[in-house]
């Protein structure tokens, strides 16, 4: 399937980025609603992910957006206990969740180590449960990018990259702690109608100029991911590279 270029946008700093993120996203969901689809969210993890939900629980309430009719997702988490601070959905139910008050019944958490005896199984329950909610088809996937270039917990050389037959899988010995995660694949990021990548800091530069190097690059995709896991990630109506001049200054 042939799908539109990656699109890059570039701001002046990490705070300014956040703002854009959330505004972009709350026009997005605001849309998808007017058009009768209630849209899947799929959220990301991380420091900028974090700043990002603020700003959406700022300007969230005047949005227009129906939070009674939102559903949230994960394209990764940490196969940790409930309480921990280290689940990505700790950090964003208390960044915005929580706070605009979107039903219980609508957040669909990974279930975490305290639930599951194995990220095996978390993973398979997670995968049952977006297969129920038309497979992925999120309106927006979001993912931040690792200064290797991970995306959600799909890492270098890692056996998830090859993972063809599975929406989400157990991810074990992350090079990043904590070691035991959960991941969507490449089968549930090729359904979104939109990616979309949030970068900040120079940290990430060179991560994000391989990246969007090697995607302009021919040859074996599976190949490529192998050293650059985020390469070839594209929504099916748009990909947007959203990053500050710190992150972008490789380009
Ligand atoms: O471990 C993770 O890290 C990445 C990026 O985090 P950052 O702090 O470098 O911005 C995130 O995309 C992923 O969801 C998370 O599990």
């Amino acid at each position: 399937m042939t799908r539109p270029e990656p699109r890059v946008e570039v701001h002046p700093d990490a705070d300014t980025l956040a703002t854009t993120v959330a505004g972009a996203l709350l026009e997005r969901l605001v849309e998808a609603q007017a058009a009768g689809r209630e849209p899947n969210l799929g959220l990301t993890g991380g420091t900028i992910a974090e700043a990002i939900h603020r700003e959406v629980a700022r300007l969230g309430p005047a949005s227009g957006v129906d939070w009674s009719r939102v559903v949230i997702w994960w394209g990764d988490e940490r196969f940790v206990e409930a309480g921990s601070p280290e689940r990505n959905a700790a950090q964003a139910r208390a960044a915005f969740i929580d706070p605009l008050g979107i039903p219980r019944h609508r957040v669909h958490e990974v279930a975490s180590s305290g639930e599951c005896p194995t990220a095996e199984e978390a993973a398979d329950i997670y995968s049952a449960a977006i297969r129920e909610h038309g497979a992925g088809e999120f309106e927006v996937l979001m993912f931040g990018l690792g200064p290797d270039g991970h995306l959600a917990s799909l890492f270098p050389g890692h056996a998830g990259l090859r993972a063809t037959d599975r929406i989400a899988i157990a991810v074990h010995d992350s090079p990043k702690p904590p070691p035991e995660r959960v991941s969507l694949t490449y089968e549930a990021f090729d359904r979104s109608r939109a990616v979309w990548f949030l970068v900040s800091g120079e940290g990430k530069a060179d991560a994000v100029a391989r990246t969007l190097g090697a995607d302009a690059t021919d040859g074996d995709l599976a190949t490529r991911r192998e050293t650059t896991p985020a390469v070839g990630v594209h929504g099916v109506q748009e990909t947007v590279w959203f990053l500050d001049r710190a992150a972008a200054s490789r380009l």
